[in-house]
């Protein structure tokens, strides 16, 4: 099969334990190009482990991951390649500068010459960071940081971003301004997985919003049933329908 007919994510059953706690609990989620999805759920639901496991950096105990036909347990290394990850925690080189940081990572991708060049100054012009370019990373404020691992994974582009709270300690326009770049990037056929707690924001850009609860798929809603269930006047947004979801209350 051509490989862009492949959903870029197809998770199977995906589990992942820490022990006897069971993180992610027999998951599956398939995302095709074109969609922008919001990943929401409480503190410790699985998310990050779900991130972790499609990237490789954590090992599965159970069930099956492919990015873009790739399956990760035969392809440890080329998967990472169709992958931009930003993690919560971010690990970045702190010994080279941002602009430095954005050619290694374009090496990496297969993405050189003229094509780095125009692609590493957009990138910097997009999350403002075309100044502080030479400055090195780790003198970069933690706003700084989170905008140049942004970059970093979308260069190329990579057939799949995953995000896993990316827009934590951006400014208001920055958050607008790579919002919307990220809209144009899944419209141009690219796939993301947004994790965030932010959920008006994720009401406002998600084409499809996926609920996670002690690991498990609590609810998985296309845009259509999302604008469908907040019109309907029983669920005045996405906050409400989280709450019934994961069974919280707010007293
Ligand atoms: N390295 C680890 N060792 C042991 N338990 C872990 C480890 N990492 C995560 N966990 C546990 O796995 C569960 C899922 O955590 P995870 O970080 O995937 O959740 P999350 O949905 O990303 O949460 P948050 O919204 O707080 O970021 C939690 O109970 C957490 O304590």
């Amino acid at each position: 099969m051509n490989m862009e007919n492949q959903p870029r994510l197809n998770i199977k059953n995906l589990v992942k334990r820490y022990r006897r706690l069971v993180a992610v609990d027999d998951l599956s989620l398939t995302i095709n190009a074109g969609e922008f999805v919001g990943f929401i759920g409480p503190n410790g639901a699985g998310k990050s482990s779900t991130m972790g496991c499609i990237t490789g950096l954590l090992a599965p105990d159970g069930g099956s991951v492919e990015v873009a036909g790739l399956d990760g347990a035969q392809n440890p290394v080329e998967i990472r390649r169709h992958i931009g990850f930003v993690p919560q925690e971010l690990e970045l080189y702190d010994y080279l500068t941002g602009e430095e940081f954005l050619r290694f990572v374009g090496d990496i991708r297969g993405v050189t010459g003229a094509e780095q060049d125009k692609q590493v100054e957009e990138l910097l012009e997009l999350c403002e960071l075309v100044e502080a370019r030479h400055r090195l990373v780790k003198e970069y404020s933690g706003g700084m940081a989170r905008k140049i691992a942004i970059c970093a994974a979308l260069i190329g582009p990579p057939e799949l971003l995953l995000l896993d709270e990316s827009f934590v300690g951006l400014d208001p326009e920055s958050t607008l301004r790579i919002r919307r770049h990220l809209q144009k990037y899944c419209d141009q056929g690219g796939a993301i997985l947004l994790s965030s707690h932010i959920l008006d924001m994720l009401e406002r850009i998600c084409s499809r919003v996926v609920i996670l609860v002690d690991g498990k798929l609590k609810q998985d809603l296309s845009r259509a049933e999302l604008d469908e269930l907040i019109a309907s006047g029983k669920h005045p947004d996405l906050n409400a329908i989280y709450l019934e979801a994961t069974g919280k209350k707010i007293s």
